[in-house]
């Protein structure tokens, strides 16, 4: 039965390119796998993934190993893992050189890298762009910010030896578009991410020339150049399926044809309709990392930060939070959701459909065993996870006294909500009303109601996660996990409500 279990979540990593190794690995203890027709050139990689046929015999305690016309030598020189850097582990050229000494010390990796824009250089160009509205195009090349990204950028190219050349078209265009911006006094949401894409543009030219410079052949990649494709939601942007085989197909067919570490900028990507840049949400080159793991279908997905993992808490709130040793992807996505911002919220996504390991580690401590999120843990030991804590959570009331009695009626409430699109955090119902968190990043969630039976506030929402552990009832090993959330304490402030008449009418026609 576990050998049933194990092998269907298999067989979705076996969607990607190079999911041999990784099964030869983890699998073959139990099962026998032939593959027939799988063809690894990337090129006819997207027709190759629909002719391959997959034949599987799961015979007790056999063990065998995956038959595929590709040669042991091919399988031998795949790309194993992602590695994330973020912002955090790139601050200056002194990281930088730290971080490509931190990769080539797995000597037995081949990494695709992801990174981050250095240090906050997200935050100063969004700022330099907020600025530029009303500063007035003569006024714009003394923006303090864009003069700081300009310094922090040649000064790392100049100090890790890398022409700036590599970036001096970057900075050029970076100052005209805060020029468009002053001459529109706008700053639009599509405007937003093409601004704050030039951080991670930057960053991966750079840090790709360091590594070539010192003898570590590299190759730049922009995310939106090689299928990232995403949903037109500038700030905000989905992943859509339709990136996972492009992605392939760009970085295992380059890889193929010509080995390079592929550096990869993390964060963005290309709405399908607008064909403009997009950016995945703050934080969002985790995701970035993810997506890449699932597509190629890499043994372990590594994501550094400047902290020993996951930890109980916010250090920044609490100093002596501790690392979490195991988490779950369901743990980690909800960790990450309910506001702990060491990862991005929807990055657990893509690898637990790949089943495909995180770890979180301290770029700045690497002997630390950090974090390691996998579909299942061993939940007996586990009593409190962690503590985080959101800000801004849009909590609505809905009370009617039709309710009472009633069938359908939170059908009917929750239709709305799918009508228009906005999702729902956290529920808890009586007899005579609903209570709901919505997430705070999405906009709509700012501009709701305020009115009689219906309000919202802004709340903070403190989340306890742990796990109850049911040892009485159930055969021993035999546990339920349960989730719980606690409202415990709410920082009301009044709250801005402009364009939400739709829901409002909505609800009201119910209620
Ligand atoms: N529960 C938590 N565990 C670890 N770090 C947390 C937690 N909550 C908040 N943080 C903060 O998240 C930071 C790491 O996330 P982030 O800044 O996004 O890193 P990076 O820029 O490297 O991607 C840490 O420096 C820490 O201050
Ligand atoms: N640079 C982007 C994307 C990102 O993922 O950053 P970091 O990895 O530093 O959190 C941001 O600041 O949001």
């Amino acid at each position: 039965m576990a050998n049933t279990l194990h092998f269907s979540a298999t067989l979705q990593a076996a969607a990607s390119p190079v999911f041999s190794k990784r099964m030869n690995k983890m699998h073959c203890q139990s099962l026998r796998v032939q593959m027939v027709n799988y063809n690894s050139e990337a090129t006819n990689l997207a027709l190759s993934r629909s002719n391959r046929v997959l034949k599987v015999s799961c015979e007790a305690a056999r063990v065998d190993v995956l038959e595929m016309n590709k040669t042991d030598n091919q399988a031998e020189t795949q790309l194993t893992c992602v590695m994330k850097f973020g912002g955090s582990s790139l601050a200056s050229a002194e990281r930088m050189r730290e971080v490509a000494e931190l990769i080539l010390s797995f000597r037995n990796e081949r990494p695709v890298i992801v990174l981050s824009a250095m240090g906050k250089t997200t935050n100063k160009l969004l700022l330099a762009g907020e600025k530029a509205v009303s500063c007035g195009v003569t006024n714009v090349d003394s923006i303090e910010e864009l003069n700081i990204i300009k310094e922090l950028h040649l000064q790392t190219a100049k100090e890790l030896g890398v022409d700036e050349s590599v970036i001096a078209k970057h900075l050029e265009e970076l100052e005209q578009l805060l020029k468009g911006i002053a001459m529109m006094k706008e700053l639009t949401p599509r405007t937003k991410d093409y601004l704050a894409s030039f951080g991670e543009c930057m960053s991966t030219r750079i840090f790709s020339a360091y590594m070539n410079k010192i003898g570590a052949k590299a190759r730049q990649y922009d995310a939106f150049k090689i299928g990232f494709i995403t949903t037109d939601d500038f700030t905000n942007a989905d992943i859509l399926e339709a990136t996972y085989p492009a992605v392939a197909q760009s970085l295992h067919g380059d890889w193929i044809r010509d080995p390079a570490i592929p550096i990869v900028t993390g964060f963005l990507g290309k709405g399908w309709r607008s064909c403009a840049i997009t950016t995945l949400g703050r934080g969002g080159s985790d995701l970035t990392a993810t997506t890449i793991g699932k597509a190629l279908g890499l043994r372990e997905i590594q994501v550094w930060k400047d902290v020993d993992g996951v930890l109980t808490c916010d250090p920044n709130i609490y100093p002596h939070a501790e690392p979490v040793p195991y988490l779950t992807f369901d743990e980690a996505a909800e960790l990450a959701y309910f506001g702990a911002q060491v990862l991005h919220p929807q990055s657990m996504r893509p690898a637990r459909e790949g089943d495909i390991p995180v770890r979180v580690k301290n770029s700045y401590n690497s002997n630390a065993p950090g974090t390691l999120i996998t579909r299942t843990r061993d939940m007996s030991k586990a009593v409190l996870t962690s503590i985080v804590l959101k800000r801004n959570v849009t909590m609505l009331d809905i009370v009617s006294t039709r309710m009472l009695g009633q069938f359908g009626f939170l059908a009917k409430v929750f239709s709305i909500f799918e009508d228009l699109g906005i999702s729902v955090d956290v529920v808890a119902t009586s007899e005579v009303s609903i209570s709901l968190t919505l997430d705070p990043s999405k906009l709509w969630s700012r501009d709701l109601i305020q009115q009689a039976s219906v309000w919202h506030l802004l709340f903070v929402m403190i989340c306890i996660f742990y796990s109850l552990y049911y040892g009485i009832y159930f055969p021993a090993g035999y546990f339920i996990n349960v989730y719980f959330w606690h409202l415990i304490s709410s920082v009301n402030v009044p709250s801005f409500n402009r364009n939400s008449t739709m829901l409002w009418k909505s609800l009201r026609k119910l209620l």
